[in-house]
């Protein structure tokens, strides 16, 4: 008995430090004060910390929550997970039974935060994280959480993940533009904030490119975010930007003087013949290259180039022209399956995922899913399994354009963020940051019209 209560003991203090430590020294003040009224002291004290507590929680949770994770954590735990753990597992089909033994799922270390749960878990033998993956919407359910994500830590333990609000949820500002001069690393190109508050980067030197999103998804705040964290570079001259938009212009054509010879607004024969002279520098580079260099790199004297084509469909799908089509088709493959040692990136753009518009989507290795209609689309974008992980495009909400999933290639999780929010005004000083030509940016003046009203 006194081994099971020591073993018990023990275990509840590592789950629940905070408050055994708390519980320890209120004790310890109660007992010696005993005939001294020393239990209405620790009966007044402990009042007075849950009545300070309510109060800076009501002015404002979010720091609260911050500050005191542990509490929240050792509550949460308490009152959510431990309690309700034995029924939600077996009712779920997730403990088993054998040689008339009872094996159950052991809830390990929970963590807190304000937006999620971390619940870790060591699973019981022959069991595997997919089984886990399959009933995920049931344990969302069961512990009140709004969605619910599963992550491998190490064999046999996994970490789920309980969702209960969206950090994503705010537009995310561009922060100041770099001063002229240091260089990008483009290995680290930041476009946003994934929703853990780390840097959402990109790896252009070595990457390839393609984000998918319906109307309206923020398709567009990629682009820009990646060109505004490019601007030093592009200045410099160290980076060079080609754009295609099919769609006349009406994206790139904001910032036409970033593009090398300007953007080509169609998907014609001018369209065809950039692609085909980009994959033909890739070609010459990997010639030059052969030997001296592993890789392109900021000292071997060549700029680093980059691609943008909006709307990727118009080029090599709807296409009406059967040779073009199948020209820059071609020429697109090289430049995605040969551009990354040359240093040659594309960013492409495109609304329809299937295999019959984007038929070499293997080839870019970072894919980016924003808010797509089906969930057939999401495993068309971001691979097989992966919406089991968590990676639910389809269930961006509309209110959240710029939110998106990110696969990378050779990673198992997805991860979700959000592009920063790049405005037309941004894009602006953007273009004069590159050009060196300087402009003050005035809000549009606003004439007061004569019966009293104001206008814009
Ligand atoms: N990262 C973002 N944060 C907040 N709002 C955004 C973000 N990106 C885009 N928006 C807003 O969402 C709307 C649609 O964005 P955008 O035009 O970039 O979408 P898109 O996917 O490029 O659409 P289309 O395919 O029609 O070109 C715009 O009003 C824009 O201001």
């Amino acid at each position: 008995m006194l081994v099971w209560a020591t073993g018990k003991a023990v275990r509840l203090a590592w789950y629940y430090p905070t408050s055994t430590v708390l519980g320890v020294i209120l004790m310890l003040v109660g007992i010696p004060l005993h005939g001294l009224g020393g239990w209405w002291l620790v009966g007044g004290l402990t009042l007075a910390v849950v009545v300070v507590g309510f109060w800076l929680w009501r002015r404002d949770p979010e720091v609260f929550l911050t500050r005191v994770r542990w509490s929240r954590t050792e509550l949460r735990r308490a009152y959510v997970y431990a309690g309700h753990w034995r029924t939600v597992t077996r009712l779920s089909g997730l403990s088993g039974d054998a040689k008339g033994r009872e094996y159950r799922p052991k809830l390990m270390r929970t963590r807190s935060e304000w937006w999620r749960d971390r619940v870790r878990v060591k699973m019981i033998p022959g069991q595997a994280p997919e089984q886990w993956e399959l009933r995920a919407s049931g344990l969302a359910h069961s512990f009140g959480a709004r969605s619910c994500r599963v992550r491998v830590v190490k064999p046999s333990v996994i970490e789920l993940d309980f969702v209960h609000a969206d950090p994503l949820a705010r537009p995310l500002p561009v922060p100041e533009m770099a001063a002229p001069g240091p260089s990008v690393n483009l290995k680290r190109v930041q476009i946003g904030r994934t929703e853990t508050g780390k840097p959402w980067t990109l790896k252009l030197l070595g990457g390839q490119y393609l984000a998918v999103g319906v109307q309206g998804a923020g398709k567009a705040s990629i682009l820009w975010a990646v060109l505004r964290a490019l601007a030093p570079a592009l200045r410099s001259g160290l980076v060079r930007v080609y754009g295609i938009d099919p769609k006349g212009g009406m994206e790139l054509g904001q910032a036409p003087e970033l593009f090398e010879g300007g953007p080509v607004y169609s998907n014609g024969a001018e369209a065809v013949e950039l692609l085909e002279s980009l994959a033909n520098e890739v070609r010459e580079r990997s010639a030059r290259f052969r030997g001296i260099l592993r890789g392109w790199s900021p000292q071997c004297g060549e700029p680093f180039l980059l691609l943008v084509v909006d709307e990727l469909a118009d080029v090599i799908a709807y296409q009406t022209d059967k040779r073009l089509k199948e020209r820059a088709t071609a020429a697109l493959q090289t430049i995605t399956s040969q551009g990354r040692a040359p240093g040659v990136a594309v960013l492409g753009l495109v609304q329809d995922p299937r295999k019959e518009i984007v038929p070499f989507r293997n080839l870019f290795t970072t894919r980016i899913a924003m808010r797509l209609d089906e969930a057939i689309q999401v495993d068309m974008v971001l691979g097989d399994g992966v919406r089991a992980r968590g990676g639910n495009a389809h269930e961006i909400p509309e209110s959240t354009p710029g939110v998106a999933w990110v696969k990378e290639d050779g990673k198992r999780d997805p991860v979700r963020a959000r592009a920063f929010h790049v405005t037309d005004t941004n894009i602006t000083e953007l273009q004069h940051y590159v050009t060196g030509t300087s402009a003050t940016v005035f809000a549009f003046p606003e004439t007061t019209i004569t019966n009293g009203d104001t206008a814009a």
